[in-house]
């Protein structure tokens, strides 16, 4: 922190003495170099760091310079409270763009946000309230305790301090749970979905967030220039700003800002050849998404890769203490649930019930409904008929946010950690128990918001000890060995404090000892209160691990009962077309009573 203020200081000094070596046109490009930048922080926030294409960025901008436009010289309404309406109306537009995000990503996002702001530059060009082609003029200055703000120079200090303020609440936003949880959207909207992440709602902030600073710029431009057309909200200009968000890198806000203000004074110097120049820009981004995803913002990473701590090891998990019995009772049960995928049949009347404290197996040949029936029970699908209960509480057809909030957590049998986020931001992501209506908060009471961080960074560090992870806390998943990302992944899954654990093929993948040291943490994760329900093919694991376990064939519960139960029962043995499954299995469950 000490660090980080002592470099902010100089940058701070430079800012603010600038303007005294400038001529007054360097001075006017600087000025809209800097409302680029704001731009590009809002653009940032939703491609970079909550992954949504967004290509209305520059129809918010105009929204806000519009809107001050019209209704300074249209009402005679003065600059300020305009500014505030400005705001107000590019949040709605961010809103009304934020819809068809509910239902729709990546290049379909991109052409109906490309649609949409070319409506509204369509529009603004043939209305007469909005000056049509000619656009507006004569906006006022914006009046400040008697600063003549008509000075480019004046003007600069105005837009600082907003800028130093726009700065601060997005770095603050990207480094808080909220920001955590919108990368983990980007990354994966399934996980985050079922780790309590209410995605819809996510959507829907990135694009509010995105009009904010779109309403910002754009007040900020109409008091500068004090005209308003609709070239400045062209097409053209929004693949410069996409250009500038690419360039320095779109996940990072600085890196955004860097890129604004570099392009911005390129554009400049390029402005005879402007022709040539977009080609340019053209070109630079294509090579920059190929070998420099990360943009600018990535090279520092790139150049001076943070020195790997000396052999990481994976460190022996620590056992959760004993939790003390509770009555017996049922901790989910699933009630006659039939799944149809048009004229497929992949459950039919299934019924299960798990007492609360059990590890209970799901197997069945490939195709059986397994998988199917963890999506019905995490609400990932909507079970066509039948019910499912939660300690007794119907939870059928609740979204994943709901039911991750009401204790189901669950890992996946393709894992699906987030790839960009550490290994301790996938942790912090499943601590965050908060609803998406927490974040007004963010505008409120930031101090609340940094306070719930650090109480789950001190979580966090405790779960990632727990499960031996702690020398991996800063590494990205993807570059770890198979084994240890599995172990991430339930580490993640627990970090959620569930009641119910659904753990579908955790040994696949795993070598003969690390099959050994995940049955130890499942028997740990369940002594300590949790029920868990595993699917695996393993079945020399689910032998020796299981108390119960359920045979599903044909999406049809076949059987149910004891390892020892099932492993004899012939239409086990029949639906997997032999007998080369009781062999195993019988040595297995001697083994297991042997373990007792
Ligand atoms: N979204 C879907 N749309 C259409 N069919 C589906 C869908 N999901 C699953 N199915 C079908 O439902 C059936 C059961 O699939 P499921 O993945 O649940 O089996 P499984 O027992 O988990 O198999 P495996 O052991 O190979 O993972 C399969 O025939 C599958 O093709």
């Amino acid at each position: 922190m000490k660090r980080r203020l002592l470099l902010l200081a100089p940058i701070a000094v430079a800012a603010w003495l600038l303007p005294y070596g400038l001529g007054g046109y360097t001075m006017h490009v600087v000025d809209v170099a800097v409302i680029f930048a704001i731009l590009a922080i809002g653009l940032g926030l939703t491609m970079g760091v909550a992954g949504q294409i967004n290509l209305a960025q520059v129809a918010f901008f105009g929204v806000g310079a519009y809107t001050v436009a019209i209704l300074t010289t249209r009402t005679g309404l003065s600059f300020w409270p305009a500014a505030v309406l400005a705001i107000l109306a590019a949040v709605a537009a961010g809103l009304l763009v934020g819809i068809p995000a509910l239902r729709m990503q990546s290049h379909y996002l991109g052409i109906v946000t490309l649609g949409l702001a070319l409506g509204f530059i369509n529009w603004v060009t043939n209305a007469g309230i909005a000056g049509r082609a000619e656009g507006i003029s004569n906006i006022p200055v914006p009046p400040l305790f008697g600063i003549d703000l008509s000075s480019g120079y004046l003007f600069y200090y105005l837009e600082l301090v907003v800028f130093a303020l726009v700065l601060a609440f997005a770095l603050f936003v990207t480094r808080s749970p909220l920001g955590r949880r919108m990368r983990a959207m980007r990354d994966d909207g399934l996980a985050a979905g079922a780790l309590g992440a209410e995605i819809p709602l996510l959507r829907m902030t990135a694009f509010v967030l995105s009009g904010l600073y779109g309403g910002v710029a754009g007040l900020l431009y109409a008091g500068l220039i004090q005209f308003v057309a609709p070239e400045t909200f062209s097409i053209s200009n929004m693949f410069l700003l996409l250009a500038m968000v690419i360039i320095g890198g779109r996940a990072s806000v600085i890196g955004c800002v860097i890129g604004a203000l570099g392009l911005a004074f390129v554009r400049e110097a390029l402005l005879d050849v402007s022709a040539y120049a977009q080609l340019g820009y053209g070109i630079v981004v294509v090579l920059v998404v190929v070998f420099f995803p990360q943009g600018l913002a990535g090279l520092p990473a790139q150049v001076f890769r943070r020195k790997a701590r000396e052999r990481p090891r994976l460190a022996p998990f620590v056992p959760y203490d004993e939790a003390p019995p509770t009555p017996a009772r049922t901790a989910l049960e699933i009630d006659q649930v039939t799944k149809r995928f048009k004229g497929l049949v992949a459950l039919q009347d299934v019924s299960l019930s798990v007492p609360v404290r059990e590890i209970r197996g799901i197997v069945g040949p490939n195709g059986s409904g397994k998988t199917t029936l963890f999506n019905v029970i995490s609400g990932f699908y909507t079970p066509t008929a039948g019910r499912v209960r939660l300690d007794g509480n119907a939870v059928t057809g609740l979204t994943p946010y709901r039911l991750s909030l009401e204790g189901i957590a669950r890992t996946f049998q393709n894992l699906r950690l987030f790839e960009d986020l550490t290994v301790r931001d996938n942790v912090l992501v499943a601590l965050d128990r908060t609803r998406t209506s927490w974040i007004w908060r963010y505008l409120a009471l930031p101090w609340a918001v940094a306070g719930y961080d650090r109480s789950l960074r001190g979580r966090a560090e405790e779960v990632l000890q727990r499960f031996g992870l702690s020398d991996f806390a800063d590494a990205i998943p993807r570059l770890l060995p198979y084994g240890i990302q599995r172990r991430v992944e339930i580490a993640r899954a627990m970090a959620s404090s569930p009641s119910l654990l659904l753990l579908d093929e955790p040994a696949a993948g795993l070598n003969g000892d690390e099959v050994g040291r995940l049955a130890e943490i499942v028997r740990s994760i369940r002594d300590s209160g949790v029920t868990v329900v595993v699917i695996e093919h393993n079945m020399g694991l689910v032998m020796s691990l299981c108390d119960h376990i359920t045979v599903l064939s044909g999406g049809r519960v076949i059987a149910d009962g004891s390892p020892d139960e099932v492993a004899v029962d012939p239409r086990v043995v029949e639906a997997y077309l032999g007998d080369s499954m009781t062999a195993p299995t019988e040595r297995e469950a001697e083994h297991d009573h042997a373990d007792r």
